[in-house]
C-alpha cells in the first residue's frame, strides 16, 4: 500500500470508530491536512447521523460545507463528541507533533474542547522520540526574531516558514534539531516565550486513541 492508501485506510477506520458514538445532536471537531481530507470525504456517508462540525481551518470548513455539513462557530458549542485529525509525529504515549499544515493553534483549541481526540496517521508518523519533524511554533509577527532567539536557547534551530500566514494572521517558525525527550515540559517552556501563540507539541493533552495505518492492518493504539 502506498501512503495515500494508508491514509484512506485510517480514515475508513475512523469512520467505523466514530459512527456508533454519534447522536443526532453531536458536534464533531474536524482537523486539517491530507489524512483529515480523506476522513472528510468519507464523512459524507454519516452526515445525517450528527448535527454539525467545527473545523480547525478555513480549508476544512470549506470542504465540510461543500458536503452539506453544517459548520459551527466553536463559541456556539459547549462540547465536541470527538476531534478527528492527523499528525506529523506520534510517540508511544500518543504525544504528537502537529502543525505541518499551519493549523496548530486552532487544532489545539478544538482538541481542548473535544471529549476524545482520535488521531489518524500512517506508519511513517510513528517515532520513538519526537523531533525529527521540525516543531511548528505559531508566533505574533512582530515577535518573530525575539522568539527565534529564545528557541535557540532551548537548543533548537528555528526556520521562518516563508510566505505562510496562518488563518489567525500570524507566522510560523519550524524548529529543527530538537530531540524531544520530555515533550510535556518543552510544550510548557515554549508556551512561556512572549509572542508565542501556540506550539505544535500536543503532549499535555495528546491523542486518546491513535489509528495507525500499517501495510497489513490499521492498529488501534492507546497511550502507554
Ligand atoms: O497538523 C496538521 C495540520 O496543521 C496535520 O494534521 C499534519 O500536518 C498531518 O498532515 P497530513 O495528514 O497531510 O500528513
Amino acid at each position: 500500500m502506498n501512503q495515500d492508501q494508508l491514509k484512506q485506510a485510517v480514515a475508513r477506520a475512523a469512520i467505523d470508530y466514530i459512527a456508533p458514538k454519534l447522536e443526532k445532536d453531536s458536534i464533531l471537531g474536524i482537523g486539517t491536512g491530507s489524512t483529515a481530507n480523506f476522513f472528510i470525504d468519507m464523512l459524507d456517508e454519516l452526515k445525517d447521523d450528527f448535527a454539525g462540525a467545527v473545523a480547525s481551518s478555513d480549508a476544512s470548513a470549506t470542504k465540510l460545507k461543500a458536503l452539506g455539513i453544517e459548520v459551527l462557530d466553536l463559541n456556539e458549542v459547549s462540547e465536541l463528541v470527538a476531534y478527528i485529525d492527523g499528525a506529523d509525529e506520534s510517540n508511544a504515549q500518543l504525544a504528537l507533533i502537529k502543525g505541518g499544515g499551519s493549523a496548530l493553534t486552532r487544532e489545539k483549541i478544538v482538541r481542548a474542547v473535544a471529549r476524545e481526540f482520535v488521531c489518524i496517521a500512517d506508519e511513517s508518523k510513528w517515532v520513538s522520540v519526537l523531533g525529527e519533524f521540525p516543531l511548528p511554533v505559531e508566533v505574533i509577527p512582530m515577535a518573530r526574531s525575539y522568539v527565534a532567539r529564545e528557541l535557540v536557547k532551548l537548543g533548537g534551530d528555528p526556520v521562518y516558514r516563508e510566505g505562510v500566514v496562518t488563518d489567525n494572521g500570524n507566522v510560523i517558525l519550524d524548529v529543527h534539531n530538537l530531540s524531544i525527550v520530555n515533550p510535556k515540559e518543552l510544550e510548557l517552556q515554549i508556551n512561556q516565550i512572549t509572542g508565542v501563540v501556540a506550539n505544535g507539541l500536543f503532549a499535555q493533552r495528546g491523542a486518546d486513541v491513535l489509528l495507525l495505518g500499517r501495510s497489513d492492518a490499521v492498529e488501534k493504539l492507546y497511550p502507554k
